[in-house]
């Protein structure tokens, strides 16, 4: 494949663009393509070789001052424009991205790690966010209440809340930005969004199309920076004063951070949007093939990089070997490579953090007496597949016996180990799903529709899955309990309110009515 040499950079990006000026190796502020202030770089590595391939500025504290005065000064006249406008403009980003979704995807494959067909699905769900959110800007709506009083009148007014930041993670860096600021945007505020360190290339192009579509400069900066300055550039956005409302998606030791920052500097309305370890129950009585099916999809997605991914797999003690069984033989046909080669079912993890926390949760439950089924090695990727020699891979690796002692039990892996545990009955398989701080999603699956309903109410977490391990789209509700977080992303209502505040008005009259 050809090469694209980029502007700014110092090194060869491996893929072709149809659209080259789409990548951009500097940050975005007010419209300009910037340079940070002390003008140092980070490396943009590709997980699959373990190569940098591209670099972007490490913006530090000295550069949140300017970049959020472009955010405030672009809010004083995007809040002006009609919710229509707002609509029109959200509406034709939309089409944009639309345009140009084979390229983003290529920048996310490169940039996560992912294979091309999962990129390109990312690309599917997180335009579902910029349709939505184009129709909900237009449905922004006050209240009219009877009073208790004579000759008062009460009524309310959303406004939007002003300038929001956005700290987005890596492993869906389209679908996360579109979620919020497609939210944002709508609401009439403007956002500056800090992408992480292994994905700024993803957040800068849609940035471009943003403009493109008409935005005014500012109302979508983006601040690049690498890991080690991460935690003060994220403080000093939080912090600042011109910030009215940050929405994070990560951990949920930084959400804490987050959650403190906004409190004393504000306090400040915050999103967050945390950490899963989630369960996925399976009876004996489910369809076990439709069972399987949906957790395939759903622990391999993204090697097993997502919030949502199910980390602890209960099944019913009578159909455990089967499923055991059923599991391992369809898992090894994945073929695991670099996510551009063809045919590449899992790519490999983000980073090599993440290589080593699956390792050490596959070494604790060996060592504590869990049956390894398949897998249970770091990796290189495909055999012969030159592109994978030094990247970051773990083998999709299957364990059973699986006890709540182990680490992998305690925390979520974010990787591609799918743990399996015997329950005996209904209560056992729902006290033990609960037994977490954490509460973002869950999954159950059998044909008793009574019992579907009793496990609907029962589990604690923000989202559940009946008969699904697939429950993220637009027009749903996305958000978790517990020390998973709080505030709702995407749905009716819910998502847009975050970015919004109800102002009250009391009239009174003068004459008798
Ligand atoms: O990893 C978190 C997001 C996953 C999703 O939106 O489906």
């Amino acid at each position: 494949m050809a090469s694209n040499a980029v502007n700014g950079g110092s090194h060869t990006v491996p893929f072709t663009l149809k659209d080259r000026s789409l990548l951009h190796q500097q940050s975005y502020v007010n419209g300009n393509w910037v340079e940070s202030k002390s003008g140092k770089r980070f490396d943009i590595i590709d997980p699959g070789s373990g190569k940098p391939f591209a670099s972007c500025p490490i913006n530090d504290v000295a550069d949140a001052e300017s970049a959020l005065q472009s955010s405030y000064d672009a809010f004083q006249v995007y809040k002006k424009w009609t919710p229509r406008q707002r609509a029109q403009t959200l509406m034709k980003w939309h089409e944009l991205c639309v345009a140009a979704k084979e390229d983003l995807a290529q920048i996310v494959t490169y940039e996560t790690g992912k294979p091309i067909y999962e990129a390109l699905g990312e690309l599917d769900y997180a335009l579902g966010f910029t349709w939505w959110f184009s129709g909900e800007a237009d449905r922004i709506q006050g209240s009219v209440f009877a009073p208790s009083a004579p000759n008062r009148r009460i009524l309310t007014i959303k406004q939007p809340i002003g300038v929001a930041v956005a700290l987005v993670p890596w492993n869906f860096p389209i679908a996360m930005v579109l979620r919020k600021a497609g939210a944002a945007l709508a609401a009439g505020c403007t956002m500056l969004v800090k992408p992480s360190p292994e994905t700024p290339l993803s957040v800068l192009a849609l940035a471009d199309l943003a403009s493109r579509a008409g935005f005014p400069p500012g109302a979508l900066n983006v601040l690049t920076t690498d890991l080690d300055a991460t935690p003060r550039l994220s403080e000093s956005l939080c912090t600042h004063r011109l910030t009215a409302k940050v929405s994070f998606t990560g951990s949920t030791g930084v959400g804490r951070l987050v959650a403190k920052h906004c409190a004393v500097s504000g306090p400040k309305k915050c999103t967050l949007e945390l950490g899963g370890n989630c369960p996925f129950v399976v009876f004996d009585d489910a369809d076990l093939e439709k069972a399987l099916a949906q957790l395939m999809a759903l622990k391999w997605r993204h090697a097993g990089q997502a919030c949502i991914t199910a980390n602890r797999v209960y099944v019913q003690r009578g159909v455990l070997q089967k499923f055991e069984q059923m599991l391992v033989a369809k898992t090894k046909g994945l073929k695991v490579g670099h996510g551009a080669t063809d045919g590449t079912a899992m790519g490999p993890l983000t980073t090599d953090r993440g290589v080593e926390k699956v390792a050490k949760q596959v070494d604790d439950a060996r060592s504590r007496g869990a049956r390894i089924l398949m897998g249970g090695n770091k990796g290189t990727g495909a055999d012969g597949d030159a592109k994978t020699a030094n990247g970051y891979f773990y083998e999709p690796t299957v364990i059973s016996d699986t006890r709540p002692d182990m680490l992998v039990s305690r925390e979520e892996t974010f990787g591609p180990l799918c743990a399996l545990y015997a329950f005996d009955s209904e209560e056992e398989a729902t006290s033990w799903a609960n037994d977490t701080s954490m509460g973002l999603a869950s999954y159950v699956f059998t044909q008793d529709v009574d019992r579907l309903w009793r496990m609907f109410e029962n589990l604690e977490a923000g989202m559940i899955g009946l008969n699904t391990g697939n429950q993220s789209a637009a027009e749903s509700p996305f958000g978790g309990i517990k020390d998973s977080g709080y505030g709702k992303e995407s749905g009716k209502d819910v998502a847009v309110s975050e970015y919004l505040v109800t102002k009250t008005g009391t009239l009174t009259l003068g004459g008798h009515f």
